[in-house]
């Protein structure tokens, strides 16, 4: 078992990756001070896989657990999925110490982290991530939303669970298409951080494919260190926490201009990266060979570099939502190296325009 610390004052916590973990969850709960009833939020696919049996261990440890099945899919990520959520808790009367646990992707810890954040002004959170792309990524620092018509993540907080269980094991079910959306934002920790983890996903391509244990492993513990290494010292993304945005200016835009469900988030980001290496390029920030390198792993780990659906004037005009634009400026972040980033708030509009067609398949 692995441990990683997120150091955030009286808010830190531990992320536990393993295979299993079940004792070290029950142990967590016992020692908590929780409330004895508990919400345990998963969503349709994942339910039936695996809801009964967390549920089983989370009431051996003590707790009343309920259930709340959402459909699997980005669209639960949305207020009317969250007011559900929300009648559920009340009428199950559960209190300002009863924990709510999410059992999924990220579509579930997103949504069942807003729900906690709101719920009586907070409620304590705790996330059981089961897919790649969520215990790389999304249950770790504390971001918690819901989508808008208008834009991705739009109706947020910034709400820490107080621990975080990832279970190698569950990925075992995980739909080879998931998996390559994980490495999406596995392969932005290299880019943004990490040249050696970079080299690394270069190098280990068939065991990172298949999550061959040690590399798996390896992969999920690196990217929990970074990621906490950044929300550590920029809890709520004030300058350093955009790198971890590195690649989602395009890829929100993309999201939206396709529904939400053409692409999923990893793939969305993956053709985003490509295009901020492009305008890094562009800028003269990054040598062409180094894009050219990014480009090619992502097509190696099975990921798109284009999108299909879009146009350059929707996408532009949905950048002007991104969460990093400040005073009708965007601040992009862009690549000077592999594993070596900036943010920029003056990329001409030409620029942009010219990556995001180059984003585009016709
Ligand atoms: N909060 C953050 O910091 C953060 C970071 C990255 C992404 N996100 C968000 O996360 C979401 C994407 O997360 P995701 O890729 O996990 O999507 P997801 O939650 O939709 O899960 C992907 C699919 O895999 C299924 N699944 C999950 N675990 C499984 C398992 N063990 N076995 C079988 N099937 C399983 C799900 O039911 C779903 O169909 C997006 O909404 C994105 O915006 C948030
Ligand atoms: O944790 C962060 O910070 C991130 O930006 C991680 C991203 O991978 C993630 O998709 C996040 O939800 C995007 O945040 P947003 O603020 O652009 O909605
Ligand atoms: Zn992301």
């Amino acid at each position: 078992m692995r441990e990683v610390k997120v150091d955030l004052g009286e808010k830190s916590y531990s992320i536990y990756i393993g295979y299993g973990l079940e004792e070290e969850l029950q142990a967590f709960v016992r020692r908590a001070g929780f409330s004895p009833k508990a919400l345990l939020v998963t969503d349709t696919n994942v339910g039936p896989l695996y809801g009964s049996k967390v549920k089983k261990l989370l009431q051996a440890a003590g707790l009343q657990v309920e259930i709340a099945q959402v459909p699997a899919g980005e669209s639960s990520k949305c207020l009317a999925v969250a007011e559900g959520l929300y009648t559920k808790a009340i009428e199950l009367g559960l209190d300002r110490k009863s924990p709510i646990f999410a059992l999924g992707g990220g579509v579930v810890g997103d949504l069942a982290g807003f729900i906690a954040a709101t719920y009586m002004r907070g409620v304590p959170f705790v996330q059981l991530p089961t897919s790649l792309l969520a215990q790389v990524d999304s249950s770790v620092g504390g971001k918690v939303a819901v989508n808008h018509a208008l834009g991705k993540n739009l109706i947020g907080a910034f709400y820490q669970p107080k621990a975080v269980f990832m279970d190698l094991a569950l990925m075992k079910t995980l739909p080879k298409r998931e998996i390559y959306t994980g490495l999406g934002e596995i392969i932005k920790y290299g880019i943004i951080y990490d040249a050696e983890f970079f080299a690394f996903l270069e190098q280990n391509q068939q065991a990172v494919l298949s999550l061959e244990p040690e590399a798996a492993t390896h992969m999920i513990a690196r990217s929990c260190e970074i990621k906490a290494a950044v929300v550590s010292q920029d809890e709520q993304e004030a300058g350093l926490r955009r790198i971890l945005n590195f690649g989602h200016t395009m890829a929100h835009a993309i999201e939206k201009e396709t529904g939400y469900v053409r692409y999923n988030h990893g793939e969305a980001v993956a053709i985003g990266m490509a295009g901020a290496a492009d305008i890094s390029v562009q800028l003269g920030l990054l040598p062409a060979d180094a894009a050219a390198r990014v480009n090619r792993l992502i097509a190696a780990l099975h990921l798109p570099v284009q999108a299909e659906g879009c146009t350059v004037e929707a996408m532009y005009k949905d950048i002007f939502h991104d969460k990093k634009t400040v005073g009708g400026k965007v601040n992009w972040v862009l690549m000077t190296g592999i594993g070596t980033v900036i943010s920029r708030n003056d990329v001409p509009e030409e620029v942009v325009k010219r990556a995001m067609a180059a984003r585009i398949s016709r």
